[in-house]
């Protein structure tokens, strides 16, 4: 199959005209370039909009491998990990542009596998596809979507809008991706020591007070007393940690009422909740302090802590992957938006509060046994490509 026709074959007649049409899509995929119309999209948006834009790049074997995505998979999790770029601004996704390097080893049945997957995340949250590139490659797939976006004009919620005296909050759970990772990587075989090289604390971070790594006491300990809620079926933790991995759900509807509702910043959980935190702390010149007993602590990713003797603190923090929103909003905003993620069956978890600087992040820790407190120090890493 030529190259044209491999384009025809992963994305003919997936999207009707009528439904792009819809999005403001005046020319689709078949020119030299798209053409749209934000103002004739039907996005939600009263008013007068302007555009977000992002992009975001997949590598095999270094996002992904035969281990822990199939190709459906990529697909699915190279637009959803943009939609939540687009959700993190508080906008409506509407138009990708896709560029893959394909490599021989994929024939045509494994990248139309892709675009099924990637149709299916454009479905849910309702993208066009509206045109892309197309290369060979030596060796490895890349895959790099583009994603467009309109939120009302003027009020995209940046990283720099946190004031100090805010609430910090999470719209999902942490660690599971991370956590579903080490787990494919572990059945994969020799690989869960690779998997967990990324998770293991530098020495440094013990002596300076960071938080500490799962093999040292506490966090564990402490939630191995405590109970299970109900019984679990065997392989429900592991498909929650799985899916989490390959089929994240970012918070579109999320971002739109926390910008309906006047929160300040958001940014989205792709490095880690530590490096999303720093982000947000940096940009808006303030210290922010998480409570530990207030991180959720999702029950399968307590499971699998538990078998597997590691930290889930450590997933949960430094894991990445997560594709939830961290955001900060005034306290006394709290109790409505709080009502309005109950009435719409969404997760809303406060999990802190910001205060007047030094920049930082940290963590309050609650002794079991006394009941004091204290500040623990937030390291400021995460995925890090060149780290
Ligand atoms: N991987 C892809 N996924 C979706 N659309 C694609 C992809 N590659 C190319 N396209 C679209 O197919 C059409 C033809 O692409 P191409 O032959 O690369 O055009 P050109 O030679 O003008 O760059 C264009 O509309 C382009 O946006
Ligand atoms: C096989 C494999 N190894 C390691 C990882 C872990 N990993 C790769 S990229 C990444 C962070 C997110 O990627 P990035 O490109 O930094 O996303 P962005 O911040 O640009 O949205 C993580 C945790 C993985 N997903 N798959
Ligand atoms: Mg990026």
């Amino acid at each position: 199959m030529d190259e044209f026709a491999s384009i025809t074959h992963w994305t003919g007649r997936r999207q009707s005209a009528e439904w792009q049409r819809a999005r403001g899509v005046l020319l689709g995929i078949g020119d030299d370039a798209a053409a749209v119309d934000i103002t004739g999209a039907s996005d939600g948006i009263l008013g007068a909009k302007h555009m977000v834009l992002a992009v975001d790049t997949m590598v095999e074997n270094v996002h992904f491998s035969s281990e822990t995505m199939r190709d459906e998979d990529v697909g699915y999790k190279a637009l959803a990990a943009n939609v939540s770029d687009i959700a993190a601004m508080g906008g409506v996704p509407l138009h990708a542009l896709v560029s893959v390097a394909v490599p021989k080893s994929y024939g045509p049945e494994r990248m139309r596998r892709l675009y099924d997957g990637l149709y299916e995340c454009a479905e849910r949250y309702g993208v066009a596809v509206i045109g892309g590139d197309t290369t060979s490659s030596p060796d490895r797939l890349v895959i790099s979507v583009t994603l467009t976006g309109t939120v009302e004009a003027g009020r995209e919620v940046r990283r720099s809008g946190a004031k100090p005296g805010e609430g910090v909050f999470l719209t999902g759970a942490v660690g599971l991706s991370a956590a579903g990772l080490h787990l494919l990587l572990a059945e994969a075989g020799g690989g869960g020591a690779a998997g967990s090289a990324k998770q293991r604390l530098q020495a440094g971070d013990v002596e300076a007070g960071h938080v500490m790594p799962h093999a040292e006491a506490g966090y564990l300990e402490l939630i191995q007393g405590q109970e299970q809620d109900g019984e679990r079926e065997t392989g429900q933790s592991r498909a929650a940690l799985v899916a989490a991995h390959q089929r994240p759900s970012p918070s579109v509807r999320a971002g739109r009422l926390l910008l309906e509702h006047g929160c300040s910043s958001l940014n989205d959980v792709s490095d880690g909740v530590a490096s999303e935190a720093w982000e947000i702390a940096e940009a808006s010149g303030l210290r922010l302090v998480l409570r530990e007993s207030s991180l959720p602590l999702n029950d399968a990713l307590k499971e699998y802590g538990v078998d597997a003797s590691l930290n889930p603190q450590e997933w949960m923090l430094y894991g990445g992957e997560d594709y939830v929103l961290l955001g900060t909003i005034a306290k006394d905003k709290l109790e409505e938006v709080r009502d309005v993620f109950r009435e719409e069956g969404l997760p809303f978890f406060e999990i802190g509060e910001t205060l007047e600087g030094p920049v930082g992040v940290e963590l309050v820790r609650e002794s079991a046994q006394s009941g004091d407190e204290r500040n623990i120090p937030v390291a400021k890493r995460g995925y890090n490509h060149f780290g």
